[in-house]
């Protein structure tokens, strides 16, 4: 059946019976696809019945619905005509594993980071009353993704707007990409058991005299709001419904019916299961949250031992400086395995700090306990640092205080694409003043420079990518490196490379090719100036390679300071263009780039000549 449905219309051309042997056959799909391309499994397999009925029950695309995070769409990718197209999922000019307006109609708003689709769909609505138009916008956002400060500022706007066309849909798994953590999370654990209409009804009736109590049991259901407290959304001003199994089409159906006809902001609770329908899933929705290739029969099995990933050799510094130093604090919002923290939650309970999705508040949280003597170390990816960037200057920054920065995710992540790159974060901390800035070579490099930052009193902040690197041995000891030193990794003629990072390796090949000098520069900030002024006067020319935007970058740093030391150099800068850059498998990306050591040997000789040192400088 699924093959006969290229659009949502076609969905709405079947009877109601037919949407219960749909859902099996999508839940399939889903399944066998996503085990051959990889992607986010649990939190789709969770909505595919919610995907089914909101697109019969609402005249897609014209009715817009918003997906927060968007990670879970697959079923609405597969139902709104790109089945085909899942065997590319986010694969290089394949379709993304995120809603795109560029992709489809029916992506109605791209998201990817979480918590924007209130916002998105209240904006959506309003422009829909203020052009006259008459349709319906939906949010469809997770427990986890409730949890951010963002949806609770929407929800606060969008609950004084009385005649607006908004619906939210909170899908409640009682999962975020761990265990949900928080208040709200044991709010909505008792509004899901019951308890919340149980007790305060009991409380109610107590507390009523005779002939009232006859008079709210007859009234029961209408006159709820008299004898129980409202819901808190309900006290936002919305209109409150739920309760309801998600994965029942015969309940969810009816009530986006009725929710349909209703003017104002409705919001509809309901309830799934992450993984539903995949026992493995079901029984471990983290491990099948964001899984590769695997065999569905057999389920994913251990990696066989391959080189240390950077997210674990920080996990295990961590739990190391945490031995060594009381007053080391761990701070995620809601990416405990991601980051790494698996391990230090275990072993350090009391110095674990999940905040939730709420990147603004971890940086604020870290300050405060700063101020009282503790050392935050905050892991989080550099693209969702981009979430506090206010909160990291005016709260951190500002008062110089001691908070360190773990940046995973640093430069391209392949598959998860441009709205999860970490492209931006040494231009945007680098101009921050008290930070120093630091981009990490290799793994052994990484600790060092964690231990730099731990000791470094104000704040400071190590990058590293996703994976592992070269696989070089990884010392047991908490040794620092000096503070704004880079070092000579290999001398040339003619041509000094300035590498940052990452892009030491290929720098380092490109420099062989090219009899090149190759410095790692490690520090954006504070930048070695000595060095640079060094390799200035010994080569030609000078390049700077970084796996960052150019734009503000550490070449740019580099450029500054030549400038202010009135050096005139010719001076090339690589790095990531001014473009986003779509998913694919990160090292293909990177050789688009011209950032493997082909393409920066490449860029070297067109702009500067073959023949070391005669240099052909177009530009002065
Ligand atoms: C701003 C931001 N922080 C962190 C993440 C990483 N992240 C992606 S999905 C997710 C969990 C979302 O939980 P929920 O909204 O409940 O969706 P579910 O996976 O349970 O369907 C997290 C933390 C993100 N995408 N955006
Ligand atoms: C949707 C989301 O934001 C996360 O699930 C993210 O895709 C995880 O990325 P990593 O696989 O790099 O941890
Ligand atoms: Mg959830």
């Amino acid at each position: 059946m699924l093959n006969t449905i290229n659009s949502p219309a076609d969905l709405r051309q079947l009877p109601r019976t037919q949407l219960k042997p749909l859902a099996d056959e999508l839940r399939a799909f889903i399944l066998d696809s996503v085990s051959k391309t990889g992607g986010h499994l649990s939190s789709n397999l969770g909505t595919v019945e919610l995907t089914i009925a909101l697109h019969y029950v609402f005249n897609t695309p014209e009715d817009r619905i918003v997906w927060d995070v968007g990670h879970q769409t697959y079923p609405h990718k597969i139902l709104t005509g790109r089945r085909d197209q899942m065997s590319t999922l986010r694969q290089l000019d394949g379709i993304s594993g995120f809603p795109r307006r560029v992709e489809s109609e029916h992506d109605t708003f791209g998201t990817a980071h979480s918590s924007t689709s209130i916002s998105a769909a209240l904006g959506m609505a309003l422009a829909a009353k203020t052009k006259g138009e008459d349709r319906h916008a939906i949010a469809v956002i997770g427990d986890g993704a409730m949890t951010a400060g963002m949806a609770f500022e929407a929800m606060n706007n969008a609950g004084i707007c009385e005649d607006v066309n908004l619906l939210v849909i909170l899908n409640d798994n009682d999962m975020s990409i761990s265990p949900p953590v928080g208040a709200l999370n044991r709010y909505l654990a008792r509004l899901m058991s019951g308890q919340f209409y149980a007790k305060a009804k009991n409380v109610g009736k107590s507390m009523l005299p005779g002939p009232v109590l006859e008079l709210a049991k007859r009234f029961e259901e209408h006159a709820k709001g008299m004898i129980v407290p409202a819901t808190m959304f309900e006290e936002f001003g919305f209109n409150y419904i739920g309760p309801i199994d998600g994965h029942d089409l015969d309940s969810l159906i009816p009530t986006l019916q009725n929710l349909k006809n209703l003017k104002g902001p409705q919001f509809l609770h309901v309830v799934t299961k992450k993984g539903q329908g995949y026992k493995l899933a079901e029984a471990d929705p983290v491990l099948y949250h964001g899984p590769g290739k695997f065999n569905p029969a057999e389920g994913i099995k251990p990696a066989a031992a391959s080189k240390q990933t950077y997210t674990q050799v920080f996990g295990e510094w961590l739990c190391d400086m945490a031995a060594q130093d009381k007053t080391l604090v761990g701070i995620t919002p809601a990416m405990r395995e991601g980051s790494g923290m698996v391990r230090f939650e275990q072993k350090f309970p009391d110095r674990y700090y999940d905040v939730g999705i709420a990147e603004q508040h971890a940086v604020t949280f870290a300050a405060g306990m700063a101020c009282e003597g503790l050392k935050p170390v905050v892991a989080i990816y550099s693209t969702f640092m981009q979430r506090a960037y206010d909160q990291l200057i005016h709260d951190v920054a500002l008062q110089n205080l001691d908070v360190t920065f773990a940046l995973d995710r640093a430069g391209l992540v392949g598959a998860d694409g441009a709205t999860h790159a970490g492209n931006y974060d040494l231009a945007f901390l680098r101009c921050i003043p008290n930070m120093v800035v630091m981009a990490a070579s290799d793994e052994n490099e990484c600790r060092r420079m964690l231990t730099t930052a731990f000791e470094y009193k104000g704040p400071a902040s190590v990058r590293y990518p996703r994976g592992s690197g070269s696989g070089v041995a990884v010392e047991k000891t908490l040794t620092a490196i000096p503070l704004g030193k880079g070092e000579v990794r290999r001398e040339g003629k003619g041509i000094a490379i300035l590498a940052f990072g990452t892009m030491v390796a290929p720098a380092l090949a490109a420099g062989d090719k090219l009899n090149a000098t190759v410095a790692n520069m490690r520090f954006i900030k504070p930048l070695d100036v000595e060095l640079v002024k060094q390799l200035a006067a010994g080569h030609d020319a000078l390049v700077t390679v970084e796996e960052g935007c150019i734009m503000g970058g550490a070449g740019a740093a580099v450029a500054e300071a030549l400038a202010e030391a009135g050096i005139v150099k010719p001076i090339l800068h690589l790095g990531l263009p001014d473009r986003f850059i779509d998913h694919g498998d990160a090292a293909q990306l990177l050789a688009k780039c011209g950032l493997d050591s082909d393409g920066i040997a490449a860029s070297i000789v067109q702009r500067f000549g073959k023949d070391q040192p005669r240099l052909v400088v177009n530009n002065g």
